[in-house]
């Protein structure tokens, strides 16, 4: 078993890339498809589903699980956490994808009532936030995670809680208290430190999904 830190795991996606050739957009459809393979034991049709995304590939993870879905039949919608210009690249393209595909995206600084969504459905899909995390959550995703632990019914996080540190080193912050996580490519060290303790809940929380 191989357990990475981000580094690592950024430096094995640059060579898959870059040396073998498979395209980036590829790696975030089959990371995405993989996940939704697994998640259909957990989740149901009737369930109301959002994908909270962020801005980075974290969050074209979950456009991928949000069209797979959407072309499923399931009920399920994004909150798109950050403004329209900071979704670049391969996300870009998936949320284009997810788009045509006849999906619904909500600003979350255009929307005042992301509580009532929360409150009004039953799944949330973490995509905030993966591996790309540096320092303490800044605004408005601190403020998101915060509603999330409080109010949501259930959260399944993508790669790893958003807002856990990817790596060692830190001890304060705030994170998805995720009830279930599935793990992209190879394990990642934040499942294994004693930072994650506190969210385990006497081992019962983040039951951990690994993907190849
Ligand atoms: N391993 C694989 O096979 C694949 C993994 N993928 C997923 O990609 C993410 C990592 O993507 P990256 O774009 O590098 O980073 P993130 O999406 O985690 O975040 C970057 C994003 O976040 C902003 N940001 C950074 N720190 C903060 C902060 N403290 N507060 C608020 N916002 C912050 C930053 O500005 C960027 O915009 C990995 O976890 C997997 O989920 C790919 O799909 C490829 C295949
Ligand atoms: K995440």
């Amino acid at each position: 078993m191989y357990i990475v830190t981000a580094k690592e795991m950024y430096d094995i996606d640059h060579y898959t890339m870059q040396e073998i050739g498979i395209d980036g957009k590829l790696l975030m459809e089959n990371a995405g498809r993989a996940i939704c393979g697994k998640m259909k034991a957990i989740i149901r049709k009737e369930n109301r589903i959002i994908v909270f995304a962020g801005s980075g590939n974290n969050g074209g993870d979950g456009f991928v699980i949000a069209r797979t879905l959407l072309n499923e039949m399931y009920d399920v919608q994004v909150v798109q956490v950050v403004p329209n210009a900071k979704i670049k690249g391969d996300a870009l393209y998936h949320k284009q994808l997810f788009l045509k595909c006849g999906g619904t995206v909500i600003i979350v600084e255009q929307e005042p009532d992301v509580n009532d969504l929360v409150v009004g459905s039953d799944v949330i899909i973490d995509a905030m936030i993966g591996i790309g995390i540096k320092g303490q959550l800044r605004e408005p995703l601190r403020r998101i995670v915060d509603l999330l632990n409080k109010t949501a019914a259930y959260t399944i996080s993508i790669d790893i809680p958003s807002g856990l540190p990817a790596d060692e080193g830190m001890h304060d912050f705030t994170a998805v208290q995720a009830d279930y996580t599935f793990m992209v490519g190879l394990l990642k060290m934040s499942a294994f430190l004693n930072i994650r303790h506190p969210f385990m809940e006497n081992g019962r929380r983040f039951p951990l999904v690994f993907l190849k």
